[in-house]
């Protein structure tokens, strides 16, 4: 494809995302290429990176065109962003050129609006915080209240590009051998900080249509993801309960630490979520894990109230901590939302907590960084809980780095940790 092609196309992406604002981004984008077979992996990550470079700066870009009195369109979102940053030079007129698959030329209120912003620079003193930070202003003072004065580099940090991260499968290999098996496909990868199964790709790579993925040596997982199934130490020959499962990326991991020894069941609502897990676990050789359905008034569940070793509650979440991997998530996060999860968060615990044995332990996550999601349900839950309570990771029964957590709870940041964002609390359930 030509430059202006590209250009046409990111343009016709941006205005699908426009109408339907509520799907994510992602979603969108893997619906337009599928839809477009022709455009090729160069063209469709040239296209993407122009489009992501548009979500990442959408309220910046909003607030600069609204200020010299232009419209918001799809054309002049990506006019504006050529125009405010400084170091993706193009000249527009090479590119809106009205020509075979090229976007139109130009129109007058366009060339204006480019030569009021050429050279501007994408912040501006006059921005209010929240435009300048890239983030709804319900929620500027929930991330005031989590980072104080970190705020600034940690939204900075979430506003990266995301690292792309495995996890070795220990039941299929070990972590030297297949990095050395990456490496012979061409992939190099070094081994993790804080995970003792991860690896970490330098750059984009085709990973799912490697071998040693294929062969299930290797699941791709986020470090701070991994680090959540540490927090779990879950052990051979456990029961082990993973409550909100969804297509079983932590299950496969606690499986793992199992050695395929024990039971463990990977429990949803979503049916077609528990559905993705049956190929994954295959691909993993795990042996040992069960899928159950939840639904109301769970019988299956009932009958089995306090037997569990470990629960995990990775619950539905806000997922501000993914926001370097979905940029667009935080313009369509409205305060509804987070009230609405975390009533459900409460309500999971609560119902999860019933199936820990006692003396045994459960784990709730989140992939959110905000206190209401996080320390805040905790404090909440072990209020109306004391028969649980916090335990210090000692890396016997865990898996976690020492020195991670000092009281029971780990928070993870992109800044700080160089993760998704993520949190984790340990409780144990008294022995009675
Ligand atoms: C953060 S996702 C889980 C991700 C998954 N553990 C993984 O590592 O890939 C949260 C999951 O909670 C499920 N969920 C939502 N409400 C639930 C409920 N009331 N009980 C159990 N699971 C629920 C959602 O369907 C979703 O799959």
């Amino acid at each position: 494809m030509t430059p202006s092609a590209r250009l046409s196309a990111a343009i016709d992406l941006l205005a699908a995302m426009e109408a339907t604002p509520q799907r994510p981004a992602d979603a969108l984008a893997n619906a337009f290429f599928r839809e477009r077979r022709y455009i090729g992996g160069g063209d469709r990550r040239a296209i993407s990176a122009r489009v992501w470079r548009v979500l990442r700066h959408w309220r910046r870009l909003h607030w600069w065109i609204e200020r010299v009195g232009g419209k918001v369109t799809p054309r002049t979102l990506v006019l504006a962003m050529m125009a405010l940053e400084p170091e993706a030079r193009e000249n527009p007129q090479h590119l809106f050129t009205g020509e075979r698959y090229a976007p139109l030329g130009l129109i007058g209120s366009e060339s204006s609006l480019y030569a009021q912003l050429e050279g501007q620079g994408l912040l501006h003193p006059d921005m209010p915080p929240a435009v300048r930070l890239e983030v709804p202003d319900w929620l500027l003072p929930r991330l005031e209240r989590t980072f104080g004065d970190g705020l600034e580099a940690e939204l900075a940090a979430m506003d990266g590009e995301a690292t792309l991260d495995l996890r070795v499968n220990l039941l299929k290999s070990d972590r030297p051998t297949a990095r050395a098996a990456l490496e012979g496909e061409g992939i190099h990868a070094v081994d993790t900080t804080l995970s003792p199964w991860g690896l970490r790709v330098a750059g984009r790579q085709p990973i799912t249509s490697c071998a040693a993925f294929r062969s299930g040596l290797i699941e791709i997982q986020d470090e701070g993801s991994q680090l959540v199934v540490a927090a779990v130490g879950a052990r051979p020959g456990m029961r082990v309960l993973d409550y909100c499962a969804g297509a079983a990326g932590k299950t496969l991991g606690m499986a793992m630490t199992m050695e395929n020894r024990g039971h463990i069941v990977a429990c949803d609502v979503s049916e077609p979520r528990l559905e993705g897990a049956v190929r994954r676990l295959r691909r993993a050789g795990v042996h040992n894990a069960e899928r159950h359905l939840l639904v109301a008034g769970d019988r299956w569940a009932r009958r089995r109230s306090g037997s569990f070793d470990r629960v995990l509650v990775d619950a539905p979440c806000t997922g501000t901590g993914t926001w370097r991997r979905n940029p667009d998530a935080r313009l369509r996060l409205r305060e509804q939302d987070l009230m609405e999860l975390t009533e459900k968060q409460a309500a999971i615990m609560d119902r999860a907590a019933a199936l820990v044995r006692p003396g045994g332990r459960m784990v709730y996550a989140t992939c959110s960084v905000l206190r209401e999601e996080n320390g805040d349900q905790i404090a909440a839950f072990l209020a109306r809980n004391p028969t649980f309570s916090l335990v210090v990771p000692d890396g016997a029964d865990d898996d976690l780095p020492a020195g991670l957590s000092t009281d029971g709870q780990v928070s993870l940041t992109p800044r700080q940790h160089h993760t998704d964002g993520f949190f984790a609390a340990i409780m144990q359930r008294d022995a009675g």
